[in-house]
């Protein structure tokens, strides 16, 4: 499957311009995380590749057919986990994922129901009304909702808001073992989410995508440009830099900043991914 964003631009009905000329290319396998701040355009993305959306202007191609001539392709491909996902309140899991299987034309459906409930943790849950589920359980009926039939191109909008820490990893493994033959397309604010399982990522800021590559592509743009200095020693506020971190140690406060260019008193250090995310971020807000 090969999926093709040609020069994308979405101007809601307010002036918003929500994407300003995205193009990329996805084909399986893939397993690509979508990192931005809030209002980058992540969703809105998400939206248009589903269909559930057309761009103002700019074409989205679906193994070399304009998706709105492939729209039944897609929707028999797809696994969509929108980010405000509604579920039927008075249903049980089983019920509700029963009639999401319906909805998809899913023939065996109570064995693929067994599995999508078992992948999720959702076992004991089966019988409850999703009106009794928590904030993270309900996350998961939505995951389960997602992955049924198996579908070639899953999107996630958000997937872990609501799971704690453990279940994160459990999803995070989910995820991957999913990923296997396909095109996986996951929208996060938690770096973590997709630094271990994604094999390519996309970062957007203000509708634009900002970066398209491996993290360590990513890690790599932020060499000299993330140091530590001992903020006892030398006492500095205002330098042009991010302090991404402050944390005692037996010496003093230890501060970890990141800047275009480091000054002086700073040693600089190994960026992380969040270091390298927050500095494309950072040089992409200023226009450079
Ligand atoms: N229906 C709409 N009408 C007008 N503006 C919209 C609409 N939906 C989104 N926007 C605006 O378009 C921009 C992109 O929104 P979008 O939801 O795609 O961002 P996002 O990256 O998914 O953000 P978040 O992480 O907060 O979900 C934002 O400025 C948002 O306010």
């Amino acid at each position: 499957m090969k999926i093709s964003v040609q020069n994308l631009n979405m101007t809601y009905p307010t002036g918003k311009k929500a994407l300003q000329d995205v193009s990329l290319e996805m084909q399986s396998p893939n397993f690509i995380g979508l990192l931005g701040p809030n209002g980058a355009g992540k969703s809105t993305l998400m939206k248009l590749l589903v269909a559930g959306l057309l761009p103002t202007t700019g074409e989205i191609q679906l193994d070399d057919v304009p998706l709105i001539k492939n729209e039944k392709k897609l929707k028999a491909a797809l696994g969509y986990l929108p980010q405000n996902f509604g579920l039927y309140d008075e249903l049980t899991v089983w019920q509700f994922l029963d009639y999401m299987s319906a909805l998809k034309g899913i023939k065996e459906s109570k064995s693929e129901i067994e599995r999508v409930i078992g992948e999720t943790n959702l076992i004991e849950k089966r019988k409850a009304r999703i009106s009794t589920l928590s904030g993270g359980q309900r996350q998961r009926v939505g995951i389960a909702q997602a992955l049924l039939g198996s579908p070639q191109f899953l999107i996630f909008d958000e997937p872990t808001v609501g799971l704690d820490p453990e279940e994160r990893i459990n999803f995070r493994n989910l995820f991957s073992k999913n990923a296997q033959d396909k095109i996986v397309l996951l929208s996060t604010h938690i770096i973590e989410d997709v630094q271990s399982v994604c094999n390519r990522l996309i970062v957007m800021n203000h509708g634009r995508i900002l970066f398209d590559g491996r993290s360590e592509e990513l890690i790599r743009l932020a060499y000299g440009h993330v140091g530590v200095y001992n903020e006892e020693v030398q006492e500095n506020e205002e330098h042009g830099f991010k302090v991404t971190a402050r944390m005692n140690t037996a010496n003093g406060i230890s501060c970890r900043i990141i800047a275009e260019v480091l000054p002086d008193f700073v040693h600089p250090t190994e960026p992380t991914l969040e270091d390298a995310y927050i500095y494309l971020i950072e040089k992409g807000w200023k226009g450079q």
